[in-house]
């Protein structure tokens, strides 16, 4: 077994998988054209017509797949070069539209687009035009994608599941759109979410597009403009909350497990308190992980072991990095924990890391009233702060300005928090080679832009942010480098590695061995030039590393079971 499971990662690394599955059609005619699974267009040749009694239902002329492809190709180039000068956000969603048109008719050619251009096409179907599309999903609903379990569903969740038509599953992604990016609760809207996550695991991890469930879980909504929207099209009631919201979720896994017990469900954009009770709930007991908690605290560790390296000191010298992280949400706590484990291991007991964390209320302290439980093992205590002229709820200036850190990173979805003084405060880092990591998404709710980061910190600086941004013009030739810091570098490749090991649920281990992944991923000339992440361009061949990481460890671990 072991073995076997072995030759799968090695395999996985030869070939960015694609996990194939048994294609019998039984449909005909028209409802084959209306079927986007297997929808050829007009590339259907003379003896599929004849089989599959589609001839009279097209024009005559045979378009091959190839021509079809770069038609498409050359509208979307057309619409480019025709809205130039127009609103980025118009221009954005007239991209996704004419994409989305394409999903809902032809999959095979949308995602041959997809992974081919997935460096375009990214910041359309995900962050941050994926934001703009959750806003206006009301009006810009034309066709369901996915499934929808809404709080009226309680009891009939086992029979609704069969509703799915797919025979198999591998990989769900939940949310209950209570926290959709850095835009809030945005209800039923959020699943577009879900749909672009399940995008990027077809592009970058090859998952069999016929395989992936996105997944809403409606259980009202807090927005107050929602709630009076007549167009909205989610419950119209305040969201459910404690037992009663548990066991709609509750009913929900157990559906699933039931019918797909091998599938792996990535939980999305849920609101603090629940990402982390939910985690808690089930991460034993079915194979799950929670994205913005774990999958960010990968990606954001992967890129502040490169800033270690981009000092030239070595990867050990990660215990002495002081950090201060702004939010204390689960993206940030998720961070903060797993840097600690990093600390930990590296220097045991004597472990002191040199992190701070800030919320909303200023630095976090022990002496802080109602403290989140969450958040408590991260505050300082009052005799570590003292001597550096900080108290508790201290600014983020003043934090900055006192604590002089290595790292200043972001997770709070307050767009421009960064902001000329606290950039200005970060030229007097003790660091020669500070990094500034503005990771709330979309665009507009990043701590600060790269041009920014780059003129008020110094040009010296290392720079990452969530939502894509251009890659800076420092005169003379200078290139300021920005890194896209991401969860999408992480989270295809633990699905795929969870999915293929078989194992019963996600381990630590196997979490800690994808972020390890990425992080070794860089060489020492890229981190010289300020690259921590690669390029979108090769995320199916760092999806494929990633996942042939996660099997591994799960192997060591003993939890593989294999893929079957
Ligand atoms: N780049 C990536 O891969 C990821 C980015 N994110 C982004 O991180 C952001 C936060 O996500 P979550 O932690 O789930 O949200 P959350 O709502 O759980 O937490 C937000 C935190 O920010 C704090 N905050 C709010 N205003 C603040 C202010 N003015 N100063 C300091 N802190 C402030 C809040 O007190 C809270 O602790 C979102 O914008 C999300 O898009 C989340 C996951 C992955
Ligand atoms: C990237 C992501 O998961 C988020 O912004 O929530
Ligand atoms: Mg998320």
């Amino acid at each position: 077994m072991w073995r076997l499971v072995r030759s799968a990662a090695t395999n996985l690394r030869r070939f960015s998988t694609a996990i194939p599955g048994p294609c019998i059609v039984h449909k005909r005619g028209t409802d084959i054209l209306h079927d986007p699974w297997f929808n050829k267009d007009t590339g259907f040749p003379l003896t599929e017509r004849d089989r599959l009694g589609l001839r009279g239902l097209l024009p005559p002329r045979v378009i091959s797949f190839e021509q079809q492809y770069d038609r498409f190709m050359e509208s979307y180039r057309s619409l480019e070069k025709n809205t130039q000068g127009q609103q980025e956000g118009v221009v954005s969603l007239a991209k996704w539209r004419i994409l989305n048109r394409l999903h809902d008719r032809n999959e095979t050619l949308y995602y041959r687009v997809l992974i081919d251009n997935i460096e375009d096409f990214a910041p359309i179907i995900y962050t941050p035009t994926v934001g703009l599309v959750c806003q206006n999903y009301s009006g810009l609903f034309r066709r369901p994608r996915g499934m929808y379990f809404s709080a009226k569903d309680k009891g009939e969740m086992m029979s609704m599941i069969y509703n799915w038509p797919a025979h198999e599953v591998d990989m769900i992604v939940l949310t209950d759109g209570s926290r959709i990016l850095g835009l809030g609760d945005l209800g039923v809207q959020g699943i577009g979410i879900p749909i672009g996550k399940l995008d990027v695991y077809v592009a970058a991890a090859g998952i069999n597009p016929q395989r992936i469930l996105p997944v809403m879980l409606d259980v009202g909504t807090n927005n107050q403009n929602l709630l009076e929207d007549r167009l909205y099209l989610g419950l119209r009631q305040p969201r459910l909350e404690g037992e009663e919201y548990l066991s709609i979720i509750d009913e929900f896994m157990e559906a699933v497990h039931a019918r797909w017990p091998k599938a792996i469900v990535q939980f999305e954009d849920f609101q603090m308190k629940w990402a982390f009770e939910t985690l808690q709930r089930y991460r034993k007991r079915f194979c799950m992980f929670n994205d913005d908690i774990q999958g960010t605290a990968g990606v954001a560790l992967a890129g502040l072991l490169g800033t270690v390296r981009a000092q030239g000191r070595p990867l050990t010298d990660f215990v002495n990095q002081k950090i201060v992280v702004v939010g204390a949400g689960s993206a940030g706590l998720g961070v903060l924990g797993m840097a600690v484990q990093a600390v930990s291991r590296m220097a045991g007991a004597a472990a002191n890391p040199q992190f701070f964390l800030l919320d909303k209320d200023g630095l976090i302290t022990k002496a802080r009233k109602n403290i989140d439980p969450a958040a408590a093992p991260f505050a300082k205590a009052p005799g570590e702060i003292e001597g550096l002229g900080l108290r508790e709820g201290a600014n983020l200036v003043d934090v900055v300005k006192k604590v002089k850190p290595h790292v200043l990173l972001g997770l709070s979805g307050v767009g421009g928090i960064f902001n000329e003084e606290v950039l200005k405060a970060m030229r007097e880092s003790d660091s020669t080679k500070p990094a500034i990591f503005a990771m709330s998404n979309p665009t507009l709710n990043a701590e600060c832009t790269a041009v920014d980061a780059f003129k008020h910190a110094g040009e010296h600086i290392v720079f990452a942010s969530g939502s894509p941004f251009k890659h800076v013009d420092l005169g003379n030739g200078k290139v300021g480098h920005v890194n896209q810091a991401n969860n999408m570098y992480l989270f295809p490749g633990v699905g795929l590695g969870a999915l293929l090991s078989g194992s019963h649920f996600i381990s630590d281990g196997m979490l800690l061995a994808a972020a390890e992944c990425l992080a070794s991923y860089i060489t020492d000339e890229e981190i010289q030039q300020g690259i921590l992440y690669p390029p979108t361009r090769s995320i199916r061949h760092i999806t494929a590393e990633v996942g042939a990481a996660v099997v591994q460890a799960a192997v060591a671990e003993e939890l593989a079971e294999g893929h079957w």
